[in-house]
């Protein structure tokens, strides 16, 4: 019998509700999910569907109100703060639409910080920043401040920086929601390469033309998964719209 790969990550019944000034926001409504090591994963959906809120659960900046992720096969139901803080350094890569960059430290301490954080040598740090700098295309403005920079460039040193540590799995929420469209198409670019060589990669985006890119399609729709297809043609690994259909009757 062949054994099955642990998946990369798996999400099991995931719930949240906001609580904010208005009506409670049913924001994620029992998502289940697998994403298979090496996979590239879009996650598209109209504004409000929970799309973020989602991406936030699987990075453990959000807590679930209830349901379960494994990172790698580890449950991190009884994972505290501090435990979170860990695998977002070491396991989980994640940029955002803002990019998120400390304004007031220059792009390469910008980028080196979360290897110094995870313990690497500064000398270790130091090459792999100039290493992926170079990747990005941004060798030369290592002393530039955030603020000195593109849009795209600042993504890029996101990028740079949520890759520095060599994260199994990468989280990108609109990576390219602020950016211009050769912004747009160089992220684009950039994630393909990723995931070439084999990186996992969940992505949440409005972009159609950045989800083609993606190995699988997921469309969020009301805080559940509403299709989740697979780009080859290769059977769905998840719900398909008729599940959810079947839910609602
Ligand atoms: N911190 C919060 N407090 C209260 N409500 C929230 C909060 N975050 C999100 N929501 C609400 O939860 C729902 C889902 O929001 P979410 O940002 O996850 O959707 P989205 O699909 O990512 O939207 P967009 O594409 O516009 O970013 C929305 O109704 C939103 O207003």
């Amino acid at each position: 019998m062949k054994d099955t790969p642990t998946p990369a990550l798996r999400a099991e019944n995931l719930v949240k509700t906001h609580h904010g000034e208005g009506a409670p926001a049913h924001a994620v409504r029992g998502v289940d999910l697998c994403v298979r090591q090496g996979e590239f994963v879009a996650v598209t959906g109209p504004s409000g569907a929970g799309k973020s809120t989602l991406l936030h659960l699987l990075g453990g900046l959000q807590r679930p109100d209830s349901g379960s992720i494994w990172l790698d096969g580890v449950c991190t139901d009884d994972y505290s703060e501090a435990q979170w803080a860990v695998a977002r350094r070491r396991r989980i890569g994640v940029v955002f639409q803002f990019f998120n960059l400390v304004s007031n430290l220059s792009v390469a301490d910008n980028v080196e910080l979360p290897a110094l954080l995870a313990g690497v040598s500064p000398k270790r740090a130091r090459a792999e920043r100039q290493e992926l700098l170079a990747e990005l295309g941004l060798t030369g403005k290592e002393r530039s401040m955030p603020g000195e920079l593109s849009g795209g460039e600042q993504q890029r040193v996101a990028l740079a920086r949520a890759l520095v540590n060599h994260p199994p799995l990468l989280l990108a929420d609109e990576p390219a929601g602020s950016l211009d469209s050769k912004g747009t198409r160089e992220v684009t670019r950039l994630l393909s390469r990723f995931h070439q060589r084999g990186q996992t990669i969940l992505l949440v985006t409005h972009d159609a033309r950045m989800a083609s890119t993606a190995d699988r399609v997921i469309s969020f729709f009301d805080g559940r998964i509403a299709d989740d297809a697979a780009l080859d043609g290769s059977p769905s690994p998840g719900k398909g719209i008729s599940a959810v259909l079947e839910l609602k009757d």
